[in-house]
């Protein structure tokens, strides 16, 4: 099978700019490939040497094996269509006048439309959702509508493949996954889709694979879960990032923090949770590229699977069973050998209370999670207060927020440790 697109060492100047530096890559037909990357990565220049639109300087691009370059633009735009990043039209045509203009490559020399071209006009406008605007001038209809507008002229081009510039950009929630529904139909239907894609958590949903573009090259191709790695993107990206899978779509889920390690190559945060209450800040910390260690819990609690999920060493207990000496002792050494201790929730559950004794006994810089009003239900007696406020004492408190937890402990690994070595005997 010939494949739709073949990009063979392309490479594109613009200015002064090497933008595409030898880019080779090939996307096989009914295909949902999307672009990813940085901006001013290159991956608009890409679309335009596919469809035509820029000859590279080195390389060609061959669409259903015939070479771009060597067509005119009437035989390009039967092979591929486009979405452009900007839609802004200046002109005050109606939309369906804009939506037949997909039908150009198609229309004989003297300019006749058939009932062909009505039918291809009509679908492509109900498939966009955009029927009910068919006599709006389309400087009058909304960014997101104006997009959609757009797409119904690129359907109606009935091209084999169809390049998608930021399609869900202007797109509210809603007609974001219509819109890439929509796409995936006419991917189901045979059709080979490029779209670059800024969102990577929809990338990865409905994309069949990815391309990362970064300074001009593809530095990772293939499935979105191959692609979408925390290397990966902080290479191209320069920003931290914890890769997950979305509960509910199954996909690969990208959380990006902006890269503000409070020391990426040193630190080492204990942090105490429980109940998943550690889960955010635990993400959060191993984004900023600290160490954690996660302890003392239950091996079957939330905050332990989170904990084996970004590789923290673990220090854990038996679902119900007490806080053992041995268990006592490991936390007690990895909260004394942390730069700084992250107390995750204030609501002392009894199990709990062993641990915050370590933590009170060490001179480990610590903050303290403040987020709900503490449950006197939950807290331990009078000794699960005493350790509460003397814990909120000791530490930087913080609201339940990952980012200022990241914030409180840099500070707290710059303040010296307020001394507290008396440990809470009860
Ligand atoms: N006509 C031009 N002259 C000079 N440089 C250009 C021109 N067009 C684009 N560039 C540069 O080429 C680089 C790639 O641009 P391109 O639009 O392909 O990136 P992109 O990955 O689509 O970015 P974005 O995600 O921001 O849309 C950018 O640095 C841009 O400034």
């Amino acid at each position: 099978m010939t494949p739709a697109i073949e990009i063979d060492a392309v490479s594109v100047t613009l200015g002064d700019t090497a933008v595409l530096n030898s880019v080779s890559t090939t996307i096989d037909e009914g295909r949902l490939v999307g672009l990813v990357g940085p901006n001013g990565a290159g991956k608009t220049t890409l679309l335009r040497a596919i469809n035509g639109v820029l000859d590279p300087d080195q390389g060609s691009v061959r669409v259903t094996g015939q070479d771009v370059s060597a067509l005119d633009s009437r035989a390009t735009s039967q092979l591929v269509a486009t979405v452009p990043q900007s839609t802004a039209s200046t002109f005050e045509f109606p939309v369906r006048r804009i939506v037949e203009m997909g039908r150009t490559p198609h229309i004989g020399r003297f300019g006749t439309r058939t009932s062909a071209d009505r039918d291809a006009v009509d679908e492509a406008m109900d498939r966009a959702a955009v029927s009910h605007l068919a006599d709006r001038p389309v400087t009058e209809v909304s960014g997101g509508e104006r997009q959609r507008v757009f797409l119904a002229r690129a359907l109606a081009q009935e091209t084999p493949v169809l390049l998608l510039d930021e399609p869900t950009s202007d797109l509210d929630v809603n007609h974001q996954v219509r819109t890439l529904d929509l796409v995936t139909d006419l991917v189901d239907e045979g059709r080979t889709v490029v779209a670059a894609i800024h969102d990577l958590d929809l990338a990865a949903r409905y994309c069949d694979e990815l391309r990362l573009l970064h300074d001009g090259r593809i530095r990772a191709a293939g499935t979105p879960e191959s692609v979408l790695t925390a290397a990966t993107l902080e290479a191209a990206f320069g920003a931290r990032a914890t890769v997950t899978t979305h509960p509910v779509t199954g996909a690969a889920s990208v959380t990006a923090f902006a890269d503000d390690a409070p020391d990426s190559t040193t630190a080492t945060v204990h942090v105490v949770g429980g109940g998943g209450a550690a889960t955010p800040h635990l993400h959060r910390l191993d984004a900023a590229g600290v160490e954690c260690s996660v302890g003392v819990v239950s091996t079957d609690d939330a905050d332990a699977e989170t904990a084996r999920a970004i590789g923290a060493d673990l220090v854990t207990v038996p679902p119900f069973a007490p806080v053992d000496d041995e268990a006592r002792a490991t936390v007690s050494e990895r909260v004394r050998r942390a730069d700084a201790v992250v107390v995750a929730d204030v609501t002392v559950a009894p199990g709990n209370c062993p641990t915050l004794d370590a933590v009170l006994g060490a001179d480990t810089p610590l903050v303290v999670v403040d987020g709900r009003p503490v449950d006197a239900r939950n807290v331990a007696g009078s000794r699960g207060r005493r350790l509460v406020s003397r814990l909120r004492a000791r530490g930087i408190v913080v609201d339940d927020d990952a980012d200022a937890v990241v914030a409180a402990v840099r500070r707290a690994i710059d303040t010296p440790p307020i001394h507290d070595r008396s440990p809470y005997s009860p």
